[in-house]
């Protein structure tokens, strides 16, 4: 059995050792060093999500041990209680330089986690939450400060030559079907709504934007809540929460308007996030998890972008 905690033997000495200020055995300077896979509590879209933070700063003292690692971890508690903004994260980082003058030049926090959004149905009163992945890249430099939003948005795409393909066929059995009986109004109706007349139907795919955003560096808001509204508008056919039928039936309609290959997804989406005001460039990555192939379809575009 362990011995009784002797409170005694642990009190703190006068004066404790501080290896991390002490000359280091071996010299050189760092590109970064910090603490990764942080738990956070952050308020994204007005909700509580729990986060994974890095924080870290460059170790520009060659003969300098070790950084002050409880300085990082304990300013991150700014993040705290408030909801998440460019303005507050510039303030972290310079709270990490100044808690680290004559070590460090730069400094870095990035943010990891899933944005939670209440999001309606498309015509019923209802509506549900959906998550999506986000991670916030920041650094600060003696020239400035970058921030990179990587974000990544689900929708629907169906297949625009499975689409036409599957009219053809229609066509063909409209032919045959009404080949010896006189065309009406009724017949023509009464055949559409029959399995046997709509003998085919495009595949449709569960889809992923991928996006990384280099934001304009002196914005105060998070533009996250924005890009995706955009995003959604932009291809029309958004994954479904709370779904009655009037709201399949709907969602049923977006995608036949919207028959997308993933090099139209791409181009839709080129335009749409060049026109976002808070983006300076971009790269961004489609990926159509076809259910005709067991691989994925994928597309990619930049702009105005130099990978970080
Ligand atoms: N620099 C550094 N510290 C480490 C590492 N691993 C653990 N630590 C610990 O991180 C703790 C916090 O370091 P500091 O921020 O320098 O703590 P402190 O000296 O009490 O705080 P200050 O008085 O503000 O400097 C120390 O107990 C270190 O031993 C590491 O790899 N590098």
């Amino acid at each position: 059995m362990n011995s009784p905690l002797n409170k005694e033997a642990i009190r703190p000495a006068r004066h404790l050792d501080d290896v991390a200020s002490a000359a280091s055995p071996h010299k050189g300077t760092l590109s970064w060093v910090g603490m990764e896979g942080i738990a956070l509590p952050l308020l994204v879209a007005g909700q509580a999500i729990a986060a994974r933070a890095s924080a870290g700063v460059s170790l520009d003292a060659p003969d300098t041990r070790g950084i002050h690692m409880s300085r990082l971890y304990l300013a991150l508690a700014e993040l705290e209680h408030q909801e998440l903004s460019l303005a507050s994260i510039r303030s972290l980082l310079d709270t990490f330089l100044d808690s680290h003058q004559g070590l460090s030049e730069q400094a870095f926090l990035e943010l990891n986690g899933e944005a939670l959004l209440r999001r309606p149905a498309l015509i019923s009163p209802l509506s549900g939450w959906k998550t999506y992945p986000f991670a916030l890249r920041c650094r600060r430099t003696p020239s400035g400060t970058q921030l990179i939003l990587n974000v990544s948005i689900g929708y629907s795409s169906t297949c625009p030559c499975s689409a036409a393909l599957s009219r053809q066929l229609i066509q063909q059995a409209f032919e045959e079907d009404f080949n010896d009986i006189p065309v009406s109004r009724a017949a023509v109706h009464a055949w559409l709504g029959s399995e046997q007349a709509i003998l085919a139907t495009p595949h449709s795919q569960r889809s992923q934007a991928h996006l990384s955003l280099r934001l304009t560096p002196d914005i105060d808001e998070l533009p996250l809540l924005d890009v995706i509204n955009s995003v959604e508008k932009s291809l029309g056919t958004a994954l479904q929460t709370a779904v009655k039928r009037v709201d399949e039936q709907a969602f049923a309609l977006a995608n036949g308007q919207n028959l997308m290959f993933c090099e139209d997804a791409a181009r839709r989406l080129h335009a749409t996030l060049s026109h976002q005001p808070a983006v300076e460039g971009f790269a961004l990555r489609i990926v159509h998890a076809e259910s005709l192939h067991a691989h994925d379809a994928v597309a990619r575009s930049e702009w105005n972008w130099e990978p970080v």
